[in-house]
């Protein structure tokens, strides 16, 4: 399609607004008139991030489900849900001795986190100023018994996990709100989504409980999340899933520590 008209781009704007997906959309512009490529090609113009999410077919989680989910060797608390974007507040995922084993593995590792640059690179970003490493997948028995957890729970094999990112942020370090998907608009896209494809859920598990701040905020939602030790926020989303914006707030007092599992839709390994 040469060019998407004012009028047809005005109307997919609306229309998506009102809170039709990227599969309404299509269907209703061909009920409009349009052929099928005409208006895959219109909604990739407008709405290319809707159009991504759409066109996957990838595997997708499974939200854990209250009150007790099934965690393999344990079965959890889910506390509290969100329907929109699928967000569950899961306690007690490790224990009081995983949460300090976890950290001391990490300790000796850490550096100034990187975050994927808009070109795929990695890149030191003024946004986020914690310091933090990877575990490679299976890494210690600690990381594996953990990676087995997020598996039971989520139905996605660990195979499609990124290794377990560990963070520390210490007074005044955050991480400003952001998106973990990837955006299909950006010229990195196929870059970040080589291994694996897209991002499809993330689970931050809290390694300790900051004496005041850190907390996990929800800002689409107005909703935040205490840093408690041993639980964790589980959301799942969509690349373009508006309402999955999350930051971590800044430690105002004490450290804080997490780990956080970022799940794709393929193998990632
Ligand atoms: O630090 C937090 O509470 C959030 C971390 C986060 O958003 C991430 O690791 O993707
Ligand atoms: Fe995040």
């Amino acid at each position: 399609m040469a060019g998407v008209s004012p009028e047809l781009r005005a109307w997919i704007l609306a229309t998506a607004g009102a809170g039709h997906d990227a599969t309404q959309l299509l269907r209703l512009m061909q009920e409009a008139g349009y052929t099928l490529p005409q208006s895959r090609a219109a909604l990739a113009e407008v709405l290319p991030a809707a159009m991504a999410a759409a066109s996957s077919d990838g595997a997708r989680p499974q939200h854990p489900h209250p009150p007790l989910a099934d965690a393999g060797d344990r079965r959890v608390r889910i506390a509290a849900s969100v329907e929109a974007p699928p967000l569950r507040l899961i306690q007690d995922l490790l224990d009081a001795d995983e949460c300090a084993a976890l950290i001391a593995q990490a300790r000796p590792r850490l550096a100034r986190v990187r975050t994927v640059a808009e070109d795929g690179r990695q890149q030191i970003d003024a946004r986020r100023t914690s310091a933090g490493m990877f575990f490679a997948l299976g890494e210690t028995p600690l990381v594996a018994r953990i990676e087995q957890r997020i598996a039971a729970l989520t139905g996605l094999p660990t195979t499609h996990g990124e290794g377990l990112q560990v963070l520390h942020y210490q007074p005044g370090q955050q991480y400003e709100p952001h998106y973990d998907w990837f955006d299909p608009a950006q010229p990195g896209f196929a870059a970040v989504s080589a291994r694996g494809g897209q991002r499809v859920a993330t689970v931050v598990i809290y390694l300790n409980t900051p004496e005041e701040g850190g907390g996990t905020a929800f800002p689409g939602l107005g909703l935040t999340f205490t840093a408690l030790a041993g639980s964790a926020v589980y959301f799942a989303y969509a690349a373009g899933d508006a309402l999955s914006l999350h930051a971590g707030l800044p430690v105002l007092r004490g450290e804080k520590w997490i780990a956080t599992k970022w799940l794709r839709e393929r193998p990632f390994g």
